[in-house]
């Protein structure tokens, strides 16, 4: 059972299954009746709810499919860009699926979670594993929103390739540029899908050149629309200089017909098609040496002539390389250019011996997912994906590796490849499938049990919960002894609360949602303190001097400095209990109890009595950095968020003076095809529930997107408003 590279351990996934077959068995039912599975579950392997026998094939054939034929992908996006529907199509064509879901009716196969459907959107990513035309592929549908950055995140690092999905009304939107950015910190290869061709206001040359211009990257023109908006009817093939138009009678899209261009019947057509073409081959010649030397020979008369395989090999190397991104285009919703890119991500998407990955792993159970079902299988070969239960300290971003020193072999063969590569640092990182970045959360709010018999039930509930999703943090209010939850958005928290009621069958009460916000310090202040105590016959006497002072390193890490003076007689055990009492200061600091950011600590003198323990030494660094903390001129941090709000033009005003009167900082006003887009900053306090009042402001047509940006300073008249507000003197 060696050779296995996992792709996360989602217990609660697999659980959620159950719940499923508990509370909402009919909408389930309804979803396994669409569900064919093309195995055979034999003696050995567990069965699939609501599967029956007839239903099933081969699961031998599915288990252990050659390398090479193997494609792990993702499918990443900006909220709604249609990565679900074109995710269901794929099912459908495929012949994963007998009936097309549908998001809008809260049917889809991916989007399984309670939450998902209700919500028509994605939240947890969601694994199936079906074949087309020979090829394996395991693919993960991401979500879209921006509080589920991590999920995505965790996807990335170990997939082989990606189709980034896009709303060619819309073209490249604010959580595209997110995902790409963390698609290209793990080298993904991708290709793009223009999807929504069908939609008024699509334009496939506005997306293209968003790509272009906002994502930096090089677009390799595969196809063609034929029509836009309500006129669009299929895609030309660039590739091959072929038509492919789906029958405007046939109801799920499998009916379409691929037809060479003709000089007679379409002379326009296959004239722009042949221009794309040779632009097309001039654009990968560029890009790829082996290539160009053939067309420069061969070819260099007539690139007519030049064979479609040839040219497909060439994208394929120059996508793996990723100098270029191809770009494919149609609409999900009316079942049109699904199967087209179907092919090309077995053609030009990796396999993940391309990807020289070189991980051997070992784990006691194996699931193969199908969204929420599962079958357990005795063993897979390298390059597939699957799921393994019981792992009970894990948590998501570990690699799992089958011993200490094949973990040790690992990390020495990674540091060889980065030393061969000096200029590439990031290799030894990529071998070893580097944790997940956790973003830092920004907003929090209380959470109660029902009763305080239940607390260890929630404690419990929040531990299952913070190790599959680490971007959600727990702590306890030392002044309340109330549990904290701190998440990356409004939506975040609103889901945990969700799943801890039905996944746990607890009903939590939460506090008001509050801005995380931060403290830093504006002057440097020095302050010694002392402490003196005896526990039973023990006397515990440390006396320390120190000083604060502010550094710009946005970051809450303090930075820790000794004096020329001590740093020589400092024992190992003395200087982690100075660090530990400095880190535990600046978690919390003395205007709002928020942590502190951008502060050095230097040690001038720790002078310790015989005896004394690393804890009270801790204990007595603490309180002294918190002395001059508070002796410091001091000013409250609020996140700052990138704002990016789609509005039609009637409504661009009131948008911008109800920004205005949010401490909104308006950069810049896009035309996108009839609308305005509006990209500025916005404090995080002054956006929240944003979306409702956006929607009464312009009834229902904007949509918009948040990040964070940074921290920055509050003007005084606002911090000394927040702090009378905090001190309850407002
Ligand atoms: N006109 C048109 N609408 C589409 C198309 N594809 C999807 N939609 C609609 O766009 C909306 C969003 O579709 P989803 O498939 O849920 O998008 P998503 O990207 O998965 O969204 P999240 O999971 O929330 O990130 C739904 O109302 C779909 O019906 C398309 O090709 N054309």
């Amino acid at each position: 059972m060696s050779n296995l590279r996992i792709f996360a351990v989602n217990q609660k996934k697999i659980s959620s299954l159950h719940y499923f077959n508990n509370m909402c068995s009919s909408k389930i039912r309804a979803s396994l009746k669409r569900l064919k599975l093309h195995v055979l579950l034999g003696r050995n392997y567990s069965s699939l709810p609501g599967l029956i026998g007839n239903d099933i094939k081969s699961l031998h054939s599915i288990i252990n499919p050659p390398i090479a034929k193997i494609r792990n992908i993702g499918i990443m996006a900006h909220i709604d860009a249609g990565k679900t529907t074109t995710t269901e199509r794929i099912l459908y064509y495929s012949g994963y699926t007998r009936s097309l879901g549908d998001v809008d009716d809260g049917d889809t196969v991916t989007d399984f979670m309670a939450q998902e459907r209700e919500r028509g959107i994605t939240i947890q990513s969601a694994a199936v594993t079906f074949d087309w035309k020979g090829y394996r592929i395991n693919l993960i549908d991401t979500p879209g929103h921006v509080d589920f950055t991590l999920e995505v995140e965790r996807c990335l690092r170990v997939l082989d390739g990606a189709v980034a999905v896009f709303d060619a009304s819309a073209g490249v939107e604010a959580q595209t540029l997110t995902v790409w950015r963390q698609a290209d910190k793990h080298k993904v290869p991708r290709i793009c899908f223009l999807n929504k061709m069908d939609k008024i206001g699509a334009s496939f040359n506005y997306a293209v050149e968003s790509i272009r211009e906002k994502l930096k990257a090089k677009p390799l023109l595969l196809q063609l629309p034929i029509g836009e908006g309500k006129a669009f009817k299929g895609v030309v093939d660039v590739v091959r200089t072929e038509k492919l138009l789906w029958n405007p009678n046939s109801d799920d899209g499998k009916d379409f017909e691929r037809k060479p261009l003709l000089e007679m019947s379409d002379p326009k057509l296959l004239k722009e098609t042949t221009e794309a073409r040779n632009a097309l081959i001039e654009q990968v010649a560029d890009l790829d040496d082996e290539f160009a030397d053939l067309v420069l020979g061969e070819f260099s008369e007539n690139f007519d002539l030049l064979p479609a395989e040839k040219l497909q090999t060439a994208i394929h190397r120059v996508t793996l390389a990723q100098t270029a991104v191809p770009v494919l285009c149609g609409s999900a919703l009316k079942n049109k250019g699904v199967q087209p890119l179907l092919d090309a991500i077995t053609m030009y998407l990796p396999s993940p011996e391309e990807r020289n990955y070189e991980f051997l792993e070992r784990v006691s159970r194996l699931l193969l997912p199908f969204a929420d079902q599962h079958i357990e299988i005795p063993l897979l070969t390298a390059g597939n994906i699957a799921l393994t239960v019981g792992l009970k300290h894990t948590a998501t971003g570990d690699t799992i590796v089958s011993s200490r020193s094949s973990a040790l072999a690992a990390s020495r063969r990674a540091k060889r490849e980065g030393e061969k590569k000096q200029k590439e640092n990031n290799e030894a990182e990529r071998l070893l499938l580097a944790g997940v970045e956790i973003p830092e959360p920004v907003f929090f709010c209380t959470i109660e049990p029902p009763s305080m018999a239940k607390q260890p039930d929630l404690d419990h509930a929040l531990k299952c919960l913070q190790r599959e999703d680490p971007s959600l943090k727990v702590k306890l209010d030392p002044d309340s002894g109330q549990t904290v939850l701190c998440g990356m958005g409004e939506l975040h928290i609103e889901i945990i609360h969700d799943r801890i009621k039905r996944e746990y069958g607890l009903e939590t009460y939460l506090g008001p949602l509050q801005v995380a916000y931060r403290e830093a310090i504006l002057n440097s202040i020095r302050a010694t303190d002392t402490l003196d105590r005896t526990l039973g016959d023990k006397r515990h006497l440390v006396t320390v001097e120190l000083e604060a002072k502010p550094v710009e390193t946005s970051s809450l890490l303090p930075v820790i400095e000794y004096a020329a003076s001590v740093a020589g007689d400092l024992s190992q055990a003395s200087r982690e209990a100075f660090e530990n009492g400095v880190h535990s200061a600046c978690l919390q600091g003395p205007l709002l109890g928020s942590p502190v950011q951008d502060v050095a600590v230097t040690l001038h003198s720790l002078v310790i009595h015989p005896g004394t323990s690393t804890t009270m030494i801790s204990a007595c660094v603490s309180r002294c950095l918190q002395k001059a903390l508070k002796k410091a001129d001091k000013q409250i941090l609020e996140p700052l968020m990138n704002l990016e709000v789609t509005v039609s033009r009637e409504y661009l005003s009131p948008v911008l003076a109800d920004l205005a009167q949010r401490r909104g900082n308006i950069q810049e006003i896009q035309s996108r095809q009839d609308n305005k887009v509006v990209i500025g900053y916005v404090p995080l306090a002054e956006i929240m529930g944003y979306s409702t009042v956006l929607r009464t402001l312009t009834s229902g047509s904007a949509t918009f997107a948040l990040e964070l940006s940074n921290y920055q300073a509050m003007n005084p008249q606002d911090q000394s408003t927040l702090l009378s507000q905090r001190h309850g003197l407002s």
